[in-house]
């Protein structure tokens, strides 16, 4: 018997019978006491075929309960409910004060531990006759009304169904019941994990093993069908009743359902570019200071609009829904679109740049109220009239969006390009950057037209390349700036003494599924703004450092904090770091890799902590640093130097 079999053995669970919660907590108590990720993908494989074999009906119930999801994330439906509800509910379940509830959390630091143990107490001396033990499809079921639960008595209702669930909960189910809801399991368990584990208890089931090849293929296959069709509902239940090599035939791209964003590497010249793409045809577009939209209309003349992490934004654009009707073609019927939406001064014809475009309201844009004026520019076709194209190379795509949309000056145009076949002239493309830039963009996005050319769901390819312009000439070493995660934070002295007055960055390494530190940052606040953020970040206060923080021995920043915000960072240049951990193990044993100089430039509200910038991406920019390539005296040097300044 294996240790997962033993584990859910003791949980009396049967054939045929619904999954009990309880045997779902048992895993999640086995996660929360390791750390490698190996054995917790192992255990959740374990956990998925035993479901599988015994109750295939509630695997979807048990994949959502495991990413603490009740709804795909493009539904942006939260679960998080607030604490004064889940202390009211603890309180009316275990009959104790609001101060003795509030005084075990501020001692414990964990609210599902204060239900726990007053769960735990209180079960001994009533409770003769407990009610039915909860399973994972009755807690999702609730989960779902609670997230969706609005208007007068609501917050009564709320109250009701927690006290319901707690009350029927036995041994750590209070403490997963309570974090869950807050939004937050604590247990090292990434989403990603949590994928390749299902993946591998379906291709995993008897009555053979497949060999190592044969499961890294089904695993790839698995990734690609989320990203495409990104809702474990519908990949649950392609799995269970199809075999795998037919799942992108029922898991595909589809409109409704938003595609993850093909992704671009950065680099630092043109020259390194023509290196790169040597003999190819390529096409350079502007690259437009926006936000980054992708448009659906769906069979039913619905238009929906996703953000660059896949969320729902349509309320957010009105304004662009006639713009959108306007710009389709006769005869189409369906697509789903990757464009930029910028803002821009209609007057003018100006493009104007993001931090106009940020004062935009979030949602619930009304049409009458809008402020800051939008053009679509249009850049890929994935799908249309009911067919996929993401197999098509780029030139194909791009014709297709050019006959079936038409252009509508200040509402809806073509990303504007150029397109060149490498020969080692770099003029055209210098002088193509200077019109970018006059025309308010950022710089190129260089993109090979015909050949390795398809659309790749997710993935930052070399097919795509970014050139900045602030960043070719700017004495830096770096060719972007990176996309950071506070995961501690200082007190100021001086002037900023009493509020937070520098942090403790790191990048996210999805393989590990931990947060690396690269740097401590205090330079590019203002003060008006280190207050704002000192406010909101206290609410995000963790009591200790979580195992999925790989931070070296030496620092301690005042409070570490939970991975909730992602700052853009721009950096002098990047070089390993006795303390630092960014893509340790990659580049050396011990050391990871630190920037110097590090400066805020804004805070990224469209992108998650794990969409933060990777630690593959720190190393890319590490190992393309000319002083690396070319020069091992430079960066011993700065190695030596930083060692000292970085000492925290
Ligand atoms: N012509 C274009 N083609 C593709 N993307 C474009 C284009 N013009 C503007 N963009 C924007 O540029 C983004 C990529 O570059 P940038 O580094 O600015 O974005 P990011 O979100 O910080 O980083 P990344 O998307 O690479 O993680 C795209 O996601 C898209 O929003």
């Amino acid at each position: 018997m294996t240790k997962i079999e033993a584990l859910l053995d003791g949980c009396g669970w049967k054939a045929g019978e619904a999954v009990p919660y309880s045997a779902l907590c048992a895993v999640f108590e086995r996660i929360e006491a390791v750390t490698g990720r190996l054995e917790i993908q192992e255990m959740l494989r374990g956990f998925f075929a035993t479901v599988i074999a015994l109750t295939p009906d509630d695997l979807e119930a048990c994949v959502f309960l495991a990413c603490n999801q009740v709804a795909p994330d493009f539904e942006g439906v939260e679960l998080g409910v607030g604490e004064s509800l889940l202390i009211k509910a603890i309180m009316q379940v275990t009959g104790r004060s609001v101060e003795t509830v509030k005084a075990q959390y501020a001692e414990e630091g964990d609210l599902g531990r204060v239900a726990q143990r007053s769960r735990g107490k209180q079960s001994t001396l009533s409770f003769a006759a407990r009610p039915k033990p909860l399973t994972v499809k009755r807690v999702l079921e609730v989960y779902r009304s609670l997230a969706t639960t609005t208007g007068t008595k609501s917050q009564d209702k709320k109250v009701g169904s927690i006290k319901g669930l707690l009350v029927a909960a036995a041994g750590p189910e209070a403490k997963y019941l309570v974090r869950g809801l807050q939004g937050k399991l604590r247990i090292g368990l990434a989403k990603q994990t949590v994928l390749v584990s299902l993946a591998q208890a379906v291709i995993t089931q008897p009555p053979k093993l497949p060999e190592q090849e044969k499961l890294e293929a089904g695993v790839a296959l698995v990734k690609q069908a989320y990203s495409e069709c990104p809702s474990y509902s519908e990949l649950v239940g392609a799995m269970l009743c199809a075999p795998m090599d037919a799942l992108l035939e029922r898991c595909h791209l589809k409109p409704g359902l938003p595609v993850a964003p093909m992704l671009a590497k950065p680099e630092k010249s043109i020259a390194k570019v023509m290196a790169r793409l040597s003999g190819q045809l390529v096409t350079c577009e502007f690259k437009y200071d926006g936000e980054r939209s992708q448009i659906h209309l769906l069979p039913d003349g619905k238009l929906r609009f996703f953000t660059r992490n896949s969320e729902e934004a349509t309320s957010k654009y009105p304004d662009l829904i006639p713009v959108m009707q306007a710009a389709a073609g006769e005869g189409v019927t369906s697509y789903v679109l990757d464009s930029e939406v910028v803002a821009i001064d209609r007057t003018s014809g100006q493009l104007l740049p993001f931090q106009v475009l940020s004062t935009r309201k979030r949602k619930d844009e009304t049409v009458d109220d809008v402020k800051v004026q939008i053009v679509i520019q249009a850049f890929d076709l994935l799908y249309l009239n009911g067919r996929s194209l993401l197999q098509e190379p780029l030139q194909a795509r791009r014709e297709a969006l050019h006959a079936a949309f038409k252009e509508s000056p200040g509402h809806f145009g073509f990303a504007i390009s150029l397109d060149y076949q490498e020969n080692g002239d770099t003029e055209p493309i210098e002088a193509f950057m200077a019109e970018a830039v006059k025309g308010n963009c950022e710089g190129l996005m260089v993109k090979t037209l015909t050949h390795n050319a398809t659309y790749e769901p997710s993935r930052r390819s070399l097919n795509w390349l970014k050139l900045k312009k602030d960043y070719l000439d700017d004495g830096s070493s770096v060719a972007d700036s990176l996309d950071l995660v506070p995961i501690g934070a200082y007190y100021g002295r001086g002037k900023r003494a009493g509020a937070f007055g520098a942090y403790l960055l790191a990048c996210y390494e999805p393989d590990a599924e931990e947060y690396q530190s690269v740097c401590k940052i205090g330079t590019g606040f203002s003060n008006e703004r280190l207050l704002a953020l000192d406010a909101m970040l206290k609410a995000h206060v963790i009591e200790r450092k979580p195992s999925y923080f790989n931070v070296g021995d030496t620092i301690e920043p005042d409070v570490w904090l939970e991975p909730c915000k992602v700052w853009e960072v721009r950096a002098a240049d990047l070089s390993k770091s006795p303390v630092h951990k960014a893509a340790v193990g990659k580049v050396d044993p011990v050391r990871g890799i630190s920037i110097r100089f590090p400066r805020l430039v804004r805070e990224r509200d469209d992108k998650a902590p794990e969409s933060a910038t990777s630690a593959d991406q720190i190393l890319d920019m590490y190992r393309s640093q000319d002083c690396i390539k070319n020069n091992g005296a430079f960066h011993a040097a700065a190695t030596a130097e930083d060692e000292d300044d970085w000492e925290l």
